[in-house]
């Protein structure tokens, strides 16, 4: 188990500056989540941690050790570093034994065999594969094959797992089931995870706090609630979860918004020009009353919400609807929207 310090690392690929000054603490213990579009800067993050690239700026140190630093020039290589790893793919060896792929690490450090045996029948039980020592990689699934290798990456009891998007080659289904017996490993191990998505809903579900990058760039850390709630500009309100940006002007204590032809009392941090998020399960519709109309322009029913777009104005709003919408509303209806919560983020430049 360790800490994580990560202190202005940049790295550059050529003219490519594939992380910018990253700075954050992974705390012992914690699930703490990269998530961002793909490009974004994740995976050479992960890799600097892991010490197969090295950092052009910054330092970065486990638990009290420094591993790499560029005002030092220190750089610990991966197999000093103490780090269980797992990829996208299994990269599980298909000519060992699942017993061997997992007692590998402990082979090149020379355990003796006694030793080997017990903390690699551990590792499969961790993951519940132990019926399945014998067995070859292709005589199992592909979620079994994950397990393999995320047996092998606990078999060392690393001080610190990394994870690279390793579930996005399994199905939705295996994938959804995989996210607990990850979680639920982290919590029985107590041990700190990195893990680099760009799957948000396996970002929310798993992490404790979720660090996202947009063009090598840290926007925000927080916990999964607050990145959803409070995003803390539009690229992340973006990037998490669904969202209807709408052009603003903040004056103080009111918010118009002239692409709807409405005005509401908001007190903004800023005034001046600016955007205004509404996620789609905030839009309330009526079909009477005071307020801004709009034209029902198509809905899709979804079994537990309905999914409707409406035009106001020259502006179509998206609307996700808990409630009987599919049957309450036809195509064509005049309805009257209300936003039950709304973000206000001043003009922004986005790439
Ligand atoms: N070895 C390399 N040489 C040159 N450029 C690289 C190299 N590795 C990564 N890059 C560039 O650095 C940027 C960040 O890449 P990275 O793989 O870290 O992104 P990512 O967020 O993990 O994306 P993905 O989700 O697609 O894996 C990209 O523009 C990529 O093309």
């Amino acid at each position: 188990m360790a800490e994580v310090k990560i202190e202005s690392v940049s790295k550059l690929f050529g003219e490519v500056k594939a992380v910018d000054n990253f700075t954050a603490t992974v705390r012992d213990g914690e699930f703490v989540s990269i998530l961002g579009p793909s490009g974004c800067g994740k995976t050479t993050m992960l890799r600097m941690i892991a010490g197969f690239e090295k950092a052009s700026l910054g330092e970065i140190s486990i638990g009290d050790q420094l591993v790499s630093s560029s005002k030092v020039k220190k750089f610990l290589p991966p197999e000093k570093r103490n780090i269980g790893m797992v990829f996208q793919s299994y990269a599980v060896w298909p000519h060992m034994s699942v017993f061997d792929n997992v007692a590998y690490p402990l082979k090149i450090r020379r355990v003796n065999s006694q030793e080997i045996q017990e903390k690699t029948m551990k590792a499969l039980e961790l993951v519940h594969l132990d019926q399945y020592a014998q067995r070859f990689p292709n005589q199992l699934s592909g979620g079994q094959q994950q397990r393999v290798a995320l047996a092998r990456a606990l078999v060392a009891e690393p001080r610190l797992l990394l994870l690279d998007e390793p579930l996005s080659n399994l199905d939705a289904k295996l994938r959804e089931s995989m996210r607990f017996e990850i979680k639920e490993l982290q919590k029985k191990l107590a041990i700190t995870v990195i893990y680099v998505t760009h799957d948000q809903a396996e970002a929310m579900a798993m992490s404790d706090r979720i660090i996202v990058m947009h063009a090598g760039v840290i926007q925000q850390v927080d916990e999964p609630t607050v990145i959803y709630e409070n995003p803390a500009n539009q690229i992340v309100a973006d990037f998490i979860g669904l969202v209807n940006f709408i052009e603003a002007d903040a004056t103080e204590g009111r918010v118009s918004l002239p692409e709807l032809g409405m005005e509401l009392a908001y007190e903004a941090p800023f005034t001046g020009k600016g955007v205004v998020a509404v996620r789609p399960e905030h839009i309330q519709l009526s079909s009477s009353g005071a307020g801004v109309k709009g034209t029902i322009l198509h809905r899709l029913y979804l079994g537990d919400a309905t999914d409707i777009r409406v035009q106001v104005k020259d502006k179509v709003l998206r609307v996700i609807d808990k409630g009987n919408s599919y049957q309450k509303y036809s195509e064509g209806d005049a309805v009257v929207i209300d936003f039950d919560k709304l973000i206000v983020f001043p003009n922004e430049k986005l790439s």
